[in-house]
């Protein structure tokens, strides 16, 4: 993050030198004053007789440096927004690039909830602690120093005052920051907490509302919002205790500053609109010390989120990116002696897997639920990575190629059909941007989309609204098998894709996938045997293990298991009928 920093220093350091203008005319300002109310009203050096000339010229001159300070106050301000968006802008970019590169397993660690905060709500805070740390440190420093000596030159008795109040308003910094600190990093926790929510509430709304579950939603929520405002207000509460505190001492030092003066005075030793300036610089000192208070939150609040902006940055992949470029490819794919487990969990999912599938061939996974189907394709493309063994494709460790070559060789349509905004053209050619008309209008026909997307308003050109919310589920699996199609890879993984579709449809899909991809190898996971029964050989999925893998009508007579799902299959489709 220090790389974005560095970037667009001269943002920084032009911000900064037009606040040191902007603060010198502040503090400019009191002098000019003074002479106003001695030299002006009071008429001191002239016999006590006011000079209205002085009032003017000093008026005029002072107006014109205000408004140069206003415009310095400006551009600082201007830089330093130039400067932190920039930055943040950079950082936000990097952020997300990084979490379209996380593997399944990164993002299974990090709630979604959680990213969407951290790369919108902490990059902000970021952002706000760069320009307090800009603009703020400079004004405040400078009205620390500058007003201090100039107070002093008046007379070395108000530097007494400063001495004095200075210790305790850094002490009551000091004491908000300790107090401030840990409770930013539960606000933002606590903002994940609520996002989270939201999120699965929104997405989940229909089902939300089937289950008439909104009263839940909602009281879940309220609880998420109630410990975040309990949070801010702890905050607020501390922040705003303070200022009264401050006050307190500002008022003390101001009376002192006002007693010293007189006294001064009295003895003929210093003018009264001396005492003026005093006060104002006095205020300033003492103000630019309460904007220390703000600028400590800033930087308490931006470490916190800085640090969970580099939790996902400085996460590196957890499949490490190979470096052969995929060639010419056959398809063939093999798992040596495959074990899987997932990260943090403490049973392994698969296990002794030894399988061969050839180029062309067609393979069908069958199990129950849970017993690893789509954690068995799942390594193919390396979403996942093998605990022990590994798998090739073309006689390679997948490993050893890079992300792209191998996953452009290797086609997936997962279980749920994700589509996304834009239309059913752009949805379809996704991941092939050099796909013809042609190309995609053969894989629609392939993927039994033909009929339906031409009875769309628009055809292909139809807007695909809300993750397709708009079309049927089969309809959005046909949508993503196009997908799949139109990138012409050398293997074809289905992931119980077809489950949304009639028996009419699919048995029609797989016919046609047969004719037209048969040069492709297809693996193709399914729950109804109904499905599959026509794949080349069919693997049987049982814990984790492949306890057979022949042909339909060889596994009717040597797996018990695969009769006992082909008999309840038959049998509840019977009742059904
Ligand atoms: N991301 C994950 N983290 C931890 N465990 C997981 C994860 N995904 C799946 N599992 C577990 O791994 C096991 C196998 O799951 P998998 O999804 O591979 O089964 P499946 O046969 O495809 O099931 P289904 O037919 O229901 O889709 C299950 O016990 C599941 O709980």
């Amino acid at each position: 993050m220090i790389k974005y920093i560095l970037k667009y220093w001269y943002f920084a350091v032009l911000a900064s030198l037009f606040m040191v203008f902007e603060v010198l005319v502040d503090l400019y300002q009191p002098r000019m004053m003074a002479r106003i109310v001695d030299e002006g009203i009071l008429g001191l050096g002239s016999g006590g007789v006011p000079q209205q000339d002085i009032i003017i010229s000093t008026g005029i001159w002072m107006l014109v440096i205000v408004l140069a300070g206003c415009l310095c106050g400006i551009l600082s301000g201007v830089f330093t927004n130039l400067f932190s968006q920039n930055y943040s802008n950079d950082v936000r970019k990097l952020c997300f690039k990084k979490i379209l590169g996380f593997s399944f397993t990164q993002n299974d660690r990090f709630s979604v909830g959680s990213l969407i905060t951290r790369t919108t709500g902490d990059i902000t805070q970021v952002q706000n602690m760069w320009a307090q740390i800009i603009r703020g440190s400079v004004r405040c420093g400078m009205f620390f120093v500058a007003g201090s000596i100039a107070l002093v030159s008046l007379t070395s008795d108000f530097g007494m005052v400063i001495l004095v109040a200075l210790p305790l308003i850094l002490l009551e910094v000091i004491l908000v920051f300790w107090k401030t600190g840990p409770l930013f990093d539960r606000l933002q926790q606590s903002i994940d907490v609520m996002n989270t929510r939201v999120q699965e509430s929104v997405k989940g709304l229909r089902v939300v509302k089937a289950y008439v579950q909104e009263e839940k939603e909602s009281r879940e929520f309220a609880e998420a919002n109630r410990r975040q405002t309990d949070i801010q207000f702890r905050v607020l509460l501390i922040i705003a205790s303070m200022h009264p505190v401050m006050n307190i001492i500002l008022n003390l030092a101001v009376a002192a500053v006002i007693h010293l003066g007189a006294v001064r005075v009295q003895a003929g030793e210093m003018a009264p609109g001396n005492i003026m300036a005093a006060v104002t610089y006095l205020s300033q000192i003492l103000n630019g010390m309460m904007m220390l208070v703000m600028i400590f939150q800033s930087i308490t609040r931006g470490l916190a989120s800085e640090k969970r902006i580099r939790e996902v940055i400085r996460e590196t992949p957890a499949v490490k990116d190979g470096n052969l470029v995929a060639g010419d490819s056959s398809g063939r794919i093999v798992f040596h002696n495959v074990r899987f487990r997932y990260p943090e969990q403490q049973a392994d999912v698969l296990s002794d897997i030894s399988l061969t599938v050839n180029p062309g061939e067609t393979l069908a996974v069958i199990g129950a639920t849970g017993s690893g189907k789509s954690s068995l394709i799942n390594l193919i493309p390396r979403f996942y990575d093998a605990t022990d063994g590994y798998v090739e494709v073309d006689g390679k460790d997948v490993r050893e190629y890079t992300l792209e070559s191998l996953r452009s060789r290797v086609s997936v349509v997962l279980q749920k059909s994700e589509l996304f905004g834009g239309t059913i053209r752009e949805n379809i050619a996704m991941g092939s941007p050099d796909a013809g008309n042609e190309d995609i209008a053969r894989a629609v026909r392939t993927a039994q989309a033909e009929d339906f997307i031409l009875r769309q308003p628009k055809g292909y050109d139809t807007p695909v609204v809300q993750g397709g919310m708009s079309l049927s589920g089969g309809q959005r699996q046909r949508i993503a098998i196009a997908r799949a199609l139109v990138r012409k890879s050398e293997i074809l993984i289905l992931d119980d894709s077809t489950s949304a579709l009639d028996f009419k449809t699919e048995s029609k899909l797989m016919d046609a996938l047969k004719k037209d991809y048969a040069g492709v190898t297809k693996i193709i996971v399914a729950l109804r045997i109904a499905s599959i029964r026509n794949a080349d050989r069919i693997a049987v999925l049982e814990n984790g293990r492949i306890i057979a893998c022949d042909t339909h009508e060889n596994l009717m007579r040597s797996c018990p298991s695969y009769i006992d799902i082909y008999t309840s299959q038959l049998k509840n489709e019977e009742e059904m009928s």
